[in-house]
């Protein structure tokens, strides 16, 4: 099915749509989100390929110029992007935030970590996968530096050993609460996984807090979603 078919389909009968793609780690953040807040079945998932470079082309770019999944559109049409930006959105619908913070020194910390998750261990795992590795194949991968991809990988594992260290001395991410930054970590675990950057032996404090994440029916309700595989086009 095209993103138009799609857009029609789905505009008919949900109020909200997402656009994204059913295994990708950044999708999956706004997934957790959805499942953490109850508000999975209010959205219409429009499928974009990433493996076929669906998100680069004129129709997408027109919806996020960013070329990235995932993107929320309001029934209204307005289209939020980037995963801290929709989690945020849909966190604050209720008026119970309880994934981005309810004092301002909640909301600060939950932001500051989130944005370290998405710094010093997601983003540079992508940095990997798109430049050390053969990425999304040729057709959208125009510019590759293996070097730089390299680093990157490495600077994930840094990354991995950091949150190690947090986790000794705090049950979740940003603190007591388990919040947006927890989500963002669980990202960078999703892609490291996939894209086989193995997490040391010795972060046994980091290992232990995804195994207590794998336990929240939100991840599980998102594992699941990914376990249906590919939606048929
Ligand atoms: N900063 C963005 C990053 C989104 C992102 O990189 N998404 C991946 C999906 S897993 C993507 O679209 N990758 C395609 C590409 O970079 O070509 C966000 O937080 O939403």
């Amino acid at each position: 099915m095209t993103i138009a078919s799609q857009q029609a389909d789905a505009s008919a009968i949900s109020p909200m749509k997402i656009y994204d793609w059913f295994d990708g780690p950044y999708p999956a953040r706004v997934r957790i989100a959805l499942a953490e807040k109850g508000l999975l079945p209010k959205i219409d998932f429009v499928s974009v390929n990433l493996w076929t470079g669906e998100h680069k082309e004129p129709d997408f770019l027109a919806i996020n110029y960013s070329g990235t999944l995932p993107v929320l559109e309001l029934k209204d049409g307005t289209l939020i992007a980037e995963c801290t930006a929709i989690t945020q959105y849909l966190d604050t619908l209720d008026g119970n935030p309880t994934l981005t913070g309810e004092t301002p020194l909640e909301k600060g910390i939950i932001h500051m970590m989130t944005k370290r998750a998405e710094i010093e261990f997601l983003d540079a795992v992508s940095v990997y996968f798109h430049h050390a590795t053969p990425g999304l194949g040729p057709k959208v991968e125009l510019y590759q530096n293996a070097e730089w991809g390299t680093k990157m990988g490495e600077k994930a594992v840094r990354g991995m050993r950091y949150f190690d260290h947090l986790l000794k001395s705090r049950p979740f991410v940003a603190g007591d609460k388990f919040s947006m930054a927890d989500i963002a970590v669980l990202g960078g675990m999703i892609f490291a996984s996939l894209v086989k950057l193995p997490v040391p032996e010795d972060c046994v404090a980091l290992k232990a807090w995804h195994a207590k994440m794998q336990e929240r029916s939100s991840v599980q309700i998102w594992r699941a979603m990914v376990e249906q595989g590919a939606p048929k086009s």
